[in-house]
């Protein structure tokens, strides 16, 4: 793999069509999770280059260029945004990998669905042209409606670290295919390929203010957008306690919100599983992918006891063979996590499973090979209770904890026993179990006989406490759109509702 020599562009903030320097000045280190090296900074906003941009924003929708645009318009801009991040795919994945942490080949994986997403939401953007006007029949002659669906106006996206320009797409492709004008705040642990993506749009020609991106911290950057009076929704993925206070922020000024949290996902495998090593591979691509850093990660496995002890030895063998390394190197399977904070964590949580009385069949340390960087081995936790930690709470690292079940209903109620709700797996030869299962887990995803594949076009969120809303395909567009409804009297008769004064 030829990895190009790669410098961290110095930029700004994205307001307006242009970089600017934030209003404080301040600048934040970018740190190099596989090195824990500084290698290089961004720019710091606050409430003050937050009103800039929200500016700038309600400016491009008062604006021919962008507030008057069609879809078939729209589209093109996103095309062109496509086409660029193609183009630039080499380096915008070793500018993620360098900031993130993730092996290189997903990185330049998640470049394509980025590519794919902008190419998917211009077609939605074109087909929006034919669908903004829609009658409604009524029950009268005398009365014509039709609803409007409109761009929703400007709205707030703010984003996590996990899969940093990918999540910043499933926001950005479907708020301007709607023609919102949006304001944009990814994670301050990873920002770099957002900030290049203002490049991108700077490129390509996009009207000023239709994008703005601010980067810094949640409480300096992210809460003053979110309580921003004219910021008219707010779309976020991240953690539920962030969630909860941007609930609570938006809730006073009554302005809608979509959440994507965290989860606690099952996966169930059966023992009429056809291939033990399929099965395998999946329970480890399931919690172990993107160094375990995944909302969705099957990170319960919940497996049948009369295959329980064969199937785990040979989850020990393939988790020993799973190369741990600096992710720019070809073949890495597993990268470090994405900052100290994260590491002390992930291992805090595995040392208390520990003290609480399971077991650390495998890993649950630093590699000893990689003497620098977030690196934690694959870990798989076994005699683990339900009251433990480590079963209820998101550990968000390549961490799998195992309980056995005898019957479907105990694995069932395994499966809904988290608070969580976002995805959710199943491992069987008999389809009609899966289709039970597939009613019975308490989940917005579920997985059959494979697990995590994501799709730019099926709807994507979760319930109970891993939020609402849902993002990607046609289900994300909606979340950008205000429908209107517009009523017409059609009659030449006067209404009648009062007496008229010539009739006195
Ligand atoms: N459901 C999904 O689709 C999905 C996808 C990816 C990640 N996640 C979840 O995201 C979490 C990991 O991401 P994270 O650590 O970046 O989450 P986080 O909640 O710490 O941060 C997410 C974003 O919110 C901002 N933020 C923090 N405090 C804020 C505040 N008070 N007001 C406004 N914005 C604020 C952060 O700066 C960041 O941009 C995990 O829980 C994971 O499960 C969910
Ligand atoms: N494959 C994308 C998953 C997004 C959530 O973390
Ligand atoms: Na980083």
């Amino acid at each position: 793999m030829a990895i190009p020599n790669m410098r961290i562009p110095s930029r700004q903030l994205f307001i307006d069509g242009e970089w600017r320097e934030p209003v404080k000045k301040n600048r934040l280190p970018v740190i190099n999770p596989a090195t824990e090296e500084i290698i290089g900074d961004i720019p710091a906003s606050t409430a003050e280059d937050v009103d800039i941009a929200v500016k700038a924003a309600r400016r491009a929708l008062g604006r021919n260029d962008w507030g008057s645009t069609t879809g078939a318009q729209r589209a093109k801009y996103l095309r062109a945004i496509a086409a660029k991040v193609l183009e630039k795919r080499p380096e915008l994945a070793t500018l993620e990998t360098i900031d993130n942490g993730k092996p290189w080949f997903e990185a330049a994986s998640d470049i394509d669905d980025v590519v794919a997403c902008f190419e998917y939401y211009a077609d939605l953007a074109e087909a929006l042209d034919s669908k903004s006007k829609t009658e409604v029949k009524l029950h009268l002659d005398s009365f014509k409606t039709h609803v409007y669906k409109e761009p929703l106006g400007v709205v707030g996206l703010i984003t996590p670290w996990n899969y940093p320009l990918l999540m910043t797409t499933w926001k950005v492709a479907p708020a301007l295919a709607a023609g919102c004008a949006a304001v944009l705040k990814p994670s301050e642990l990873a920002s770099i390929t957002s900030l290049e993506l203002g490049e991108i749009c700077r490129e390509v020609g996009l009207p000023p203010g239709a994008l703005n991106i601010l980067t810094g911290l949640g409480h300096e950057a992210g809460s003053p957008l979110v309580s921003h009076p004219d910021v008219d929704k707010i779309a976020f993925t991240g953690s539920g306690p962030t969630g909860i206070k941007i609930m609570t922020a938006a809730a006073q000024l009554v302005k809608p919100v979509t959440l994507e949290l965290g989860g606690k996902s099952p996966l169930v495998v059966f023992d009429d599983i056809p291939n033990i090593d399929i099965a395998v591979e999946w329970t480890l691509f399931g919690c172990f992918w993107t160094n375990g850093q995944i909302c969705s990660a099957t990170s319960r496995l919940i497996i049948q006891d009369t295959i329980a002890s064969q199937f785990l030895d040979r989850l020990l063998e393939w988790t020993k063979n799973i190369k741990i390394s600096d992710p720019l190197e070809e073949d890495c399977k597993l990268g470090p996590v994405i900052s100290r904070g994260q590491y002390e964590k992930v291992l805090k949580l595995i040392s208390t499973a520990k003290n609480e009385g399971a077991t650390i069949l495998y890993g649950g340390e630093r590699p000893q090979h990689l003497k620098k960087g977030y690196y934690i081995q694959p870990t798989i936790i076994t005699d683990v209770d339900t009251s433990m930690e480590i079963w209820k709470e998101e550990v968000f690292g390549p961490v799998l904890c195992v309980k056995t079940f005898k019957t479907e209903e105990e694995a069932i109620e395994l499966a809904n026993d988290t608070k969580y709700g976002l995805g959710a797996a199943i491992l069987s030869k008999d389809l009609e179990r899966c289709e039970r299962f597939t009613k019975a887990f308490q989940s917005g995803i579920v997985w059959i006989n494979c697990s995590q594949p994501c799709f730019w076009q099926p709807p994507w969120g979760g319930k109970k406490r891993s939020g609402f809303g849902r993002e990607l395909g046609e289900w994300s567009l909606e979340n950008y759109l205000n429908i209107k409804q517009v009523t017409q009297y059609v009659s030449d008769e006067p209404w009648a509702f009062y007496k008229s004064p010539s009739k006195l």
